[in-house]
């Protein structure tokens, strides 16, 4: 039975069984037999799994890598060439693009690398189309761009995520707080300190046979209403230190224990918003079903459940071809990249306002990561710095190493000497 095929089995087996207490622990395992399937379908080198391969190995440059995801003609490399100064070959027909197209955008002082990519489809993940390489390029961004077409069914949307998903790539999520330390001997030692809804200590681990022996002295099996399925047990995990931190789902259990996930934010780039006019939303009537989708990009048709498209979180409606709104989706990625920059400052000289040094994370960072950053000696040399900025209450005020900088600091360091 090949992968894909065991991979279909185990997802039809998990539609199909309702989720009780009774069922858990065996949807638990489930789901870790579907995610090891998974991993080595993705590491089957004869599917091209490995490196992003030829046209695809671009090299990383700027403060940020950017990638376009999305069906075929939504209007990637539109959206590159009016964004960059790079013309990356448009038209209405599928697959125009078959590499991996780069191009620069300078914005509020970040260089960042945008990366158009051929369309995906329905199955990426198992190497149709240029799937397996886009979803390798897509894995080394620091943010992706899901553009999805305003005109057509919004199923396309979950397509994509789910091909993304299936390769380990977690959308605007954090990584859960969990901790899974294998060990050689002694058990499983699992502690969670908080309330678990999703999950059940069965779930987790199976509960052990034990060497209990019957009244007739014969050992007795495990139990059938505790199946020996578990997560841990399912990846052979017989000893080890377990803390959970937070309300996991078996899920994100599974993405601690696989440990080669990428978390990271997307923007949902909504295109070809000129094709929908506001007569057009006023006049559809609720509830009328949708027209089949438009095969010409320009032609204006009324848009399949616009209303929920308001609903769809960290999207940002744009027009690529009449580059309406591009700005906005800048500053949404800008934001979504979470870049602190930090002007320096020579002694004597003025800030260098036009090249800040970018500083990536969620965390403000302190003026050590900034030295870091730098060079590897600066942090030897520092002897304190000064700051002027919405960090400090004084300007300048003197700071040492554990400060926290904010966006748009200004930093002078003085030198040990
Ligand atoms: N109405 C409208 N049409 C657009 C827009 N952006 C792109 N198009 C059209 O959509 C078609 C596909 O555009 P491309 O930029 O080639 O799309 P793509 O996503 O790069 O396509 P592939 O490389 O084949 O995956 C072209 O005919 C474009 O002119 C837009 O904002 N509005
Ligand atoms: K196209
Ligand atoms: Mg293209």
């Amino acid at each position: 039975m090949s992968l894909v095929a065991k991979i279909e089995d185990i997802e039809s087996e998990i539609a199909r069984t309702q989720i009780n207490k009774q069922t858990m622990a065996h949807l638990c395992s489930l789901r870790a037999k579907l995610a090891k399937y998974k991993r080595e379908l993705v590491a089957d080198p004869k599917g091209g799994g490995g490196g992003p391969g030829e046209g695809f190995d671009v090299r990383a440059t700027g403060d940020a890598r950017v990638g376009f995801v999305g069906f075929p003609s939504v209007g990637k490399s539109t959206l590159l060439t009016s964004l960059t100064d790079v013309a990356s070959e448009a038209a209405s027909y599928e697959f125009t693009t078959l590499t991996c197209i780069p191009g620069i955008k300078y914005w509020k002082g970040a260089k960042i690398q945008l990366l158009d990519l051929p369309g995906i489809i329905e199955g990426a993940r198992d190497g149709k189309g240029r799937g397996r390489q886009v979803i390798a390029v897509a894995r080394t961004c620091s943010c992706l761009i899901i553009v999805l077409d305003a005109m057509k069914d919004i199923a396309q949307k979950k397509i994509i995520e789910r091909e993304l998903e299936g390769v380990g790539i977690r959308l605007n999520k954090q990584p859960p707080d969990i901790r899974v330390e294998k060990k050689v001997s002694g058990g499983i030692n699992f502690a969670a300190t908080c309330k678990l809804t999703h999950l059940d200590e069965d779930s987790i681990k199976a509960p052990r046979p034990g060497p209990r022996l019957t009244t007739h002295g014969r050992r007795r099996l495990a139990s059938p209403t505790h199946p020996r399925h578990a997560i841990l047990t399912e990846y052979r995990i017989m000893s080890a230190t377990v803390r959970i931190n937070c309300d996991a789902t078996p899920d994100d259990l599974i993405d601690a224990i696989e440990g080669n996930r990428v978390y990271m934010p997307c923007v949902y780039a909504l295109n070809k918003i000129d094709a929908i006019t506001m007569e057009e939303r006023r006049a559809r009537p609720a509830g009328r079903p949708s027209p089949p989708s438009s095969p010409h990009p320009l032609s204006a048709r009324p848009l399949p459940e616009l209303d929920i498209l308001d609903q769809i979180p960290h999207y940002c409606p744009i027009s690529s071809h009449y580059q309406w709104n591009l700005d906005g989706l800048m500053d949404m990625v800008f934001e979504y990249l979470s870049m602190t920059r930090v002007y320096t400052k020579p002694k004597g000289q003025m800030p260098d306002y036009e090249a800040p040094v970018i500083i990536r994370g969620s965390q403000k960072p302190t003026v050590e990561v900034f030295c870091k950053k730098i060079h590897r000696q600066l942090i030897h040399d520092f002897k304190y710095g000064w700051v002027w900025g919405s960090s400090v209450k004084f300007n300048p005020q003197k700071v040492g190493k554990a400060h926290l900088l904010h966006d748009e600091d200004v930093l002078q360091i003085v030198k040990k000497i």
